[in-house]
């Protein structure tokens, strides 16, 4: 189980000092919609530039123009991006030709959707992640991801990862799944002590592997 930090709202250059706390116990940095919206792809480049070896996801939740969207992200140095699960078939297709030509990866964001219908359609295309996502709109509205992880991971056998909300007090129980990814991402980059937020996840995290 790989704990992943996602970068929504800081600043690059405060994103990068968050990092320089936090990289320890983070396996995965995703560069957020929100911060892809406001810095475009330098935060990718960047952070890539300066943790060679940290895996970065770029959130770019492409639901259109895959093959353009996806080769800069790409380029720029994602080594994983996202699509949304609710795109046509053909858009999701163009994202997985692309990564594959990169030698990169996908992960399909499963917001707003059906999920056990829609994976079970999904999985023949060969994405590397499904990911269950409880979104920020609606978080306090409805339940957390943890039921749609179980039903995801009953629905197929592809690697998993679940966002959208994801706190300290709640993430012993996702783990406990045994999902692929935890994305975790206000309740670290908004925390008084994110060092120690993203501490505690992490063996926490560890524990449930065990
Ligand atoms: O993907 C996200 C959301 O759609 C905004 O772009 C968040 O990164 C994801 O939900 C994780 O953030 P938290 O819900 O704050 O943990």
């Amino acid at each position: 189980m790989k704990l992943q930090v996602a970068l929504d709202t800081l600043s690059l250059e405060a994103a990068l000092q968050l990092l320089e706390k936090i990289e320890p116990f983070v396996d995965i940095v995703e560069v957020g919609t929100p911060f892809i919206i406001e810095e475009g792809l330098k935060p990718v480049r960047e952070i890539k530039k300066r943790y060679p070896n940290m895996t970065v996801l770029a959130d770019v939740k492409i639901i259109d123009g895959a093959s353009i969207e996806a080769k800069s992200a790409f380029e720029a140095g994602a080594d994983i991006v996202t699509v949304v699960g609710l795109a046509n078939e053909q858009t999701i297709k163009d994202t997985i030709d692309c990564a594959r030509m990169y030698q990169k990866e996908v992960l399909v964001d499963f917001i707003a959707a059906n999920v056990s219908s829609l994976a079970k359609r999904l999985e023949p295309l060969g994405a590397d992640y499904f990911c269950v996502h409880t979104a920020v709109d609606v978080q306090g509205q409805e339940a957390g991801p943890l039921a749609e992880l179980i039903t995801l991971k009953k629905s197929v056998s592809i690697k998993t990862a679940v966002a959208g909300g994801v706190r300290l007090d709640s993430i012993e129980e996702i783990a406990k799944q045994h999902p692929d990814i935890l994305i975790v991402g206000s309740a670290i980059t908004n925390a008084d002590d994110p060092q120690m937020v993203a501490s505690r996840m992490k063996d926490i995290i560890s524990g449930c592997s065990s």
